[in-house]
């Protein structure tokens, strides 16, 4: 196993290899520490503007995964490797599952929260940015809006925007339209995937939907709890671009079908 602080290059956007993460929690009283393997022996690769989904059941180690990434959580063992150089923070563009915008800002002001704090652009071209993103976005006409003015699919779409603004090699999200209505779900989808085919920015996405993830994805990462490791990489070789009338087509079923299958063969056998 390699060092846990080793992050190396590689020519993919971002590379796990052998990446273990074990929490440790003491109990209250003197008990004996509680382990959990959230990760167990996982390695990926994903290639430069590729689209990865990650579905798995809860607790099977998807959020870790995004975390070990990101640097929020220190892997226990492995490596992670990223593309060329430049610093973290830089590379990665975070979505959540709330879209977590500051209620007493604009959603414009939402959008350059963090040229607020890092002024890493002249503001002229910052304002500039978040102009071109609201327009991206579908949401000129709600740039002096504050949050609860929108809805929520709106506000997650900021929460997109606002991931975006320091134009990220690599965007994780994690779940990011699980609060959404089942239609706003499916339109934000597609919103998505339209933004990403203008950008081709690499993108790792968490969910629980597994027509979410074949619908989107490249290819879809199946992960199976206690420990969590990674059951199989199924890939989507459905043609681009797609749309919402692909879920009715027998090849999006039979994926669908693949990895239904996998997931409960991998429930059963634990
Ligand atoms: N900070 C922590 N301390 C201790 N255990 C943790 C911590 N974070 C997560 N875990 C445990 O690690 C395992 C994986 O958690 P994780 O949140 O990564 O799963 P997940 O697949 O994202 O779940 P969900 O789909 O419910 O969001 C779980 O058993 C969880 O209880």
């Amino acid at each position: 196993m390699g060092d846990a602080s080793t992050t190396v290059a590689t020519e993919h956007a971002v590379e796990l290899r052998h990446v273990y993460k074990r929490y440790t929690t003491r109990k209250a009283r003197r008990g004996a520490p509680r382990v959990v393997d959230a990760l167990h022996d996982v390695s990926l690769s994903v290639a430069q503007g590729e689209f990865v989904s990650i579905v798995g059941p809860s607790g099977c180690g998807k959020s870790t995964l995004l975390k070990v990434l990101l640097g929020l959580t220190r892997r226990t063992a492995g490596e992670v490797a990223f593309s060329g150089t430049g610093d973290h923070q830089h590379r990665l563009g975070m979505v959540f599952q709330q879209p977590l915008l500051l209620p007493w800002r604009t959603v414009t002001r939402n959008l350059l929260v963090s040229q607020d704090i890092n002024h890493r652009l002249p503001p002229a071209e910052a304002n500039e940015r978040a102009a071109g993103m609201l327009k991206m976005l579908g949401l000129e006409e709600f740039a002096d809006r504050y949050p609860a003015e929108l809805s929520g699919g709106m506000q997650q779409r900021v929460g997109i925007g606002r991931a975006l603004m320091h134009d990220p090699q690599i965007l994780l999200m994690d779940e990011p339209f699980g609060a959404l209505d089942a239609m706003t779900r499916d339109q934000m989808g597609m919103d998505l995937l339209r933004i990403w085919e203008r950008d081709r920015k690499t993108v790792l996405f968490v969910t629980h939907s597994i027509p979410e993830s074949v619908l989107l994805s490249d290819r879809v990462v199946v992960m199976t709890p206690r420990p969590g490791r990674i059951a199989d990489v199924i890939d989507v070789d459905l043609p681009r671009p797609r749309g919402l009338e692909n879920i009715n087509t027998p090849e999006f079923g039979e994926i669908v079908r693949r990895i239904r299958t996998l997931l409960n063969s991998e429930n059963s056998a634990h």
